[in-house]
């Protein structure tokens, strides 16, 4: 379980410093999906370098299983919108990465590798380099590098907003089931009140900057819809849309119509 506890943070410089968070608290439990939902620039990404270790809270405690968070934990795995994969090296080498970086003897490590590519679909493409992947694949062996140190909580930053929309979805179907599957813990952060709805079980909406948490949506959508691409079709769905975007307070403006 990953908590974020009483969290503030500021960023110094010359000028003084900025605060991005103030007092944000709420958490990921085991085998919970939370999308972090907010105006852009509030703070999200901060949020999660707060859990990866990279930074420190200037107030408050993130912690993983009661443990407070202090530097790169292993338990986490990551996900980003810029896949990760290194184009000098083929497919399967890149997603055994980390096993390797572990230390964990080669043919270990090719052996799972090479069973995780065949589960995400991109079984033949171990000897290939990234370049010859599409996006969609590319985010699937991204997927499998960060899945095979078998991380217990996932943080994904919005980790679709680069792929066409039919692939996004099909990706967006993929996590959820891995993750459901694995009863693991995953964090989102997302610009999408879609892909939110879609994939969580509880979104987070957080304030301007500084951010804090201003509402806080239990969603059933992701696990009784048969698919993250039928969940908009679920009852309600609108409703919570309609909800998130007021709570959003982004203003629209339109070009008018003639008289
Ligand atoms: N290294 C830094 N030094 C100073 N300010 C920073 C730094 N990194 C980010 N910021 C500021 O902190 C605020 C929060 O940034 P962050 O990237 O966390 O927001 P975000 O909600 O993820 O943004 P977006 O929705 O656009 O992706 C922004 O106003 C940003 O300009």
């Amino acid at each position: 379980m990953l908590e974020f506890r009483n969290i503030s943070f500021s960023f110094s410089g010359r000028r003084g410093s900025v605060e991005v968070l103030h007092d944000v608290s709420f958490e990921c439990r085991e085998d919970e999906i939370v999308a972090v939902i907010g105006p852009s620039g509030c703070g999200k990404s901060t949020l999660l370098s707060l859990a990866t270790g990279l930074r420190k809270p200037t107030a408050g405690e993130v912690r993983i299983d009661g443990k407070v968070v202090k530097g790169p934990d292993p338990r986490l795995g990551m996900l980003f919108q810029q896949t990760t994969l290194l184009p000098w090296r083929s497919v399967v080498e890149n997603v055994e990465l980390g096993l390797e970086i572990r230390g964990e003897p080669k043919a270990a490590r090719r052996q799972k590798a090479v069973s995780l590519m065949g589960q995400y679909g991109l079984g033949g493409f171990e000897r290939k380099y990234p370049h010859a992947l599409s996006g969609g694949m590319q985010k699937r062996a991204a997927l499998a590098q960060t899945l095979a140190i078998e991380p217990t909580v996932l943080l994904l930053d919005e980790p679709f907003a680069a792929l066409d929309a039919q692939t996004r979805v099909v990706i967006q179907n993929d996590v959820v089931k891995i993750c459901r599957a694995g009863r693991r813990s995953m964090l989102i952060v997302t610009h999408d009140i879609a892909e939110a709805l879609a994939m969580a079980d509880r979104v987070v909406v957080l304030t301007r900057r500084p951010a804090t948490v201003k509402e806080v949506y239990e969603v059933s959508f992701s696990r009784e819809a048969a698919s993250v691409a039928d969940a908009p079709a679920m009852p309600g769905f609108s409703e919570y849309y309609k909800r998130i975007w007021n709570a959003l307070d982004i203003s629209v403006t339109g070009m008018g119509t003639a008289a």
